[in-house]
């Protein structure tokens, strides 16, 4: 998400962290469960890639960033890692557009690599669907998604899942990389926002 262009700073002064709370409707995954699942989701990509060379993790900035570096301490297995940007959500929207743009590129060559691309969460679809088309056209050996959350329910577009952490319902979340107007994705849950409280 986007800042919401002229939106007052009710709640997004770096001083009011402590603020989410009165717009926290529920926690919807608590730490430990989080760090549990992320925990189990690297062993089954450990054994799954054992016999790789070359697996390379592809981290889609900026949500999936927190749960990326979670998770590629979790897998055993050599692996390197780069950083794509993508944007979808138009400005202070909670809705995609469905427009996705490229804003920053990878640095590898995924020619022949088993490349394994981490998400935070997939929604409509639209970002991913994207991306899968992109980089397939660069031959890689194979292309997996690994996200951590599934909003089932608003898909717009089938995208092939081959990890997931959690499926959640159709609820606007933040936190752990996923942002509220771009603010408090370095909290350790991922909460439930009520949005007639935070939009009030
Ligand atoms: O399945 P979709 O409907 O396409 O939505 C999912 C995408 O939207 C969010 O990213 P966003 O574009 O808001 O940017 P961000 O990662 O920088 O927050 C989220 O991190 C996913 O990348
Ligand atoms: O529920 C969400 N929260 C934050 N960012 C998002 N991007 C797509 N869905 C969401
Ligand atoms: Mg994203």
């Amino acid at each position: 998400m986007k800042p919401a262009a002229g939106r007052t700073m009710k709640f997004h002064g770096i001083d009011n962290m402590e603020d989410y709370h009165s717009f926290l409707k529920e926690i919807l995954v608590p730490e430990d469960k989080l760090q549990a699942r992320i925990a189990e989701l690297g062993k089954q990509i450990s054994h799954d890639y054992k016999d790789a060379q070359q697996l390379l993790l592809i981290c889609i900035l900026r949500g999936a960033v927190m749960f990326m570096t979670d998770l590629s301490r979790h897998i055993d297995v050599p692996h390197s890692m780069d950083f794509m940007a993508i944007s979808s959500y138009g400005a202070g929207n909670r809705n995609t557009s469905g427009m996705v743009r490229i804003t920053m590129d990878l640095n590898t060559n995924i020619c022949g690599r088993d490349v394994l691309i981490v998400e935070d969460i997939i929604d409509s679809g639209n970002t991913l669907a994207y991306v899968l088309r992109l980089l397939s056209t660069r031959k890689p050996k194979s292309l997996n998604i690994c996200t951590l959350l599934d909003k089932a329910e608003r898909r717009e577009v089938e995208v092939p899942i081959r990890y997931t952490g959690f499926t959640i319902p159709n609820k606007f979340v933040f936190g752990y990389g996923l942002d509220l107007d771009e603010y408090y994705r370095n909290l350790p849950f991922i909460g439930v926002v009520d949005l007639e409280r935070y939009e009030g």
